[in-house]
């Protein structure tokens, strides 16, 4: 077994190592570290979610130099990944006072401007923002010594080729370099050659080309069906924190907007979005205030987010390698993990063709039926009233079952209150589906649809109270308030409906914040 302090690392570094908890490193990183310190060239090739970030970064910031200046170079595919390396890299450089900088579109220059203005000494940033700041001057390569290419297949297949090849011949010479990627296609692995100098080919990817301990299944579906399948899936599953991939921006939207339409916390993110809302989107899918973030390729890539334990591929990926990387979003540093397609009978061939690149074995599984969904929401009911019975606060609920128990056996009554919710759980979709334009409500009121998460047991109490301080409208004025497993519907005058779906999103309901919306789900 390896141990970091052998392989030559600064002592600044194995410190930050210890704070983050790496006992030891993972076998890219035993691998890769002495060779890089060396200062030779590389073309590495290792599973996803093994540690290639920290397999590049510790021997870059053990070689620094005290000066501000940039050294360092690395090169991300997205912006998302260039700001998740910039932080790893902070992170580990931490003891040594590293200054890193991240540079990628979307973002206001001026701070970036700002920041390499005070010095840094690693940059990582997309290979266009780069070039922004070479051509304004505000960023020079003289002094670099190592620049990396992380996912390096990727960004020559996405035609950055001449991109890097720019940045490259702004760099010094005698620099080293490195490229790094789970995949690397022959297509791409002559050109990646050409960036390189009598490069060490390190490649520790083992018979499977996939993270060993994420089991693959698939589903066939028509297209027709679907969503309906997702949802059944997502039901059994009840995933914590899923990535749903789609083919296109619009599909990602359109299955955004149909989860969400349907309760589920979904976020959506991808290239057409704002760079403040992808990153808005991105925070709230790490801290897991969103179960599901269906995106495109965009965040197929180097995502590090250690909770996901689901990836559904909702269309198949084009290729194989793209296959690898998004369900590479799970199963990370040695966590099992799940990943699920759908498929349609056209796309058989498809999962044949990953099978076989990827040496791994996708099994294929039945659909769920309604009774294995029935019975998962029956278990989560369980495990619900498990979590009542334990925060307990039940008197005013007992002095009620006491009232009617004059009546009625106590085995009856709780098995009627089971009995009652379990059908409201049973009658959500319809009400979703039904409800259109706020029919059912009082005349003069509207309803509103409130997502407050699952199981969250958010109370009318709680619903009028937040109307009342973030709004200002009284409690008299709100009328009926449904509660269901996932989601709520409240009455509120029809003139103050805007001002109450302004003033309530976002707000704390059960310590998780709440969506708002009118009760027409966009169910596209
Ligand atoms: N030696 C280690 N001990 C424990 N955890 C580690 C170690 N090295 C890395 N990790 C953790 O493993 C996770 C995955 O690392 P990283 O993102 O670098 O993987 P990767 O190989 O780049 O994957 P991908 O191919 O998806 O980009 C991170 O959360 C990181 O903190
Ligand atoms: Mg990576």
């Amino acid at each position: 077994m390896t141990i970091f302090s052998e392989l030559g690392l600064s002592e600044p570094i194995l410190i930050a190592l210890r704070d983050l908890g790496y006992d030891e490193p993972t076998p890219i990183q035993a691998q890769a570290i002495p060779v890089m310190l060396a200062g030779h060239d590389v073309i590495a090739h290792a599973q996803t979610g093994t540690g290639k970030t920290a397999a590049f970064a510790l021997p870059i910031l053990s070689r620094l130099k005290p000066e501000h200046v940039p050294q360092a170079l690395v090169l991300a595919p997205t912006r998302e990944l260039a700001m998740q390396v910039a932080e790893a890299m902070f992170r580990y450089g931490k003891h040594a006072s590293t200054r890193v900088t991240p540079v990628y579109g979307g973002q206001p220059i001026e701070r970036q401007l700002r920041s390499l203005a005070r010095g840094v000494q690693v940059v990582v940033g997309t290979p266009g923002r780069v070039m922004d700041h070479m051509r304004r001057g505000t960023l020079v390569l003289d002094h670099i010594s190592m620049v990396i290419l992380d996912e390096a297949d990727e960004m020559l297949d996405m035609g950055f080729a001449e991109d890097i090849e720019y940045i490259l011949q702004q760099t010094p010479n005698e620099r080293q370099t490195a490229l790094f990627s789970a995949t690397m296609p022959a297509a791409v692995l002559d050109l990646a050659m050409r960036y390189t100098r009598e490069a060490k080919r390190i490649s520790v990817v083992s018979e499977q080309l996939t993270a060993p301990r994420t089991r693959q299944v698939y589903y066939e579906v028509t297209p027709r069906e679907k969503l309906d399948a997702l949802c059944r899936v997502l039901d059994v599953e009840t995933p914590g924190s899923a990535m749903i991939f789609c083919r296109t921006r619009a599909d990602a939207d359109r299955l955004g907007e149909s989860l969400q339409g349907r309760g589920y916390m979904a976020e959506v993110i991808h290239g057409d979005l704002s760079q403040p809302m992808r990153e808005r989107v991105m925070k709230r899918f790490r801290e897991g205030q969103a179960e599901l973030l269906v995106a495109t390729d965009v965040a197929a890539r180097g995502l590090d987010i250690p909770d996901v334990t689901h990836v559904i591929n909702y269309d198949v990926p084009g290729d194989p390698e793209s296959y690898v990387h998004r369900i590479g979003r799970t199963g990370r540093a040695g966590r099992t993990g799940l990943a699920i397609s759908l498929i349609t009978p056209r796309e058989r061939r498809q999962i044949q063709i990953i099978e076989r690149t990827t040496r791994s074995r996708i099994q294929r599984l039945k659909l769920p039926s309604l009774a294995d969904v029935a019975a998962r929401r029956r278990e989560a009911f369980r495990d619900a009233l498990r979590e009542v019975l334990r925060e307990g606060e039940l008197d005013p609920y007992i002095m009620m079952v006491e009232e009617m128990a004059e009546g009625h056996e106590v085995a009856d009554l709780a098995a009627a209150a089971f009995k009652l919710l379990l059908n409201e759980v049973e009658q959500e979709e319809s009400l979703v589906s039904v409800e259109g334009d706020g029919a059912g409500a009082e005349a003069g009121m509207i309803r509103l649809f409130l997502d407050v998460g699952r199981f969250d047991r958010v109370r009318p109490a709680d619903i009028v109270g937040a109307i009342a301080n973030e709004v200002g409208i009284p409690g008299k004025q709100i009328g009926a308030i449904d509660i269901y497993d996932r989601f709520t519907f409240v009455e509120v005058p029809n003139d103050t409906a805007h001002r109450v779906v302004r003033g309530l999103s976002g707000v704390n309901l059960r310590g998780k914040p709440v969506k708002v919306s009118f009760a027409k789900p966009k169910v596209s």
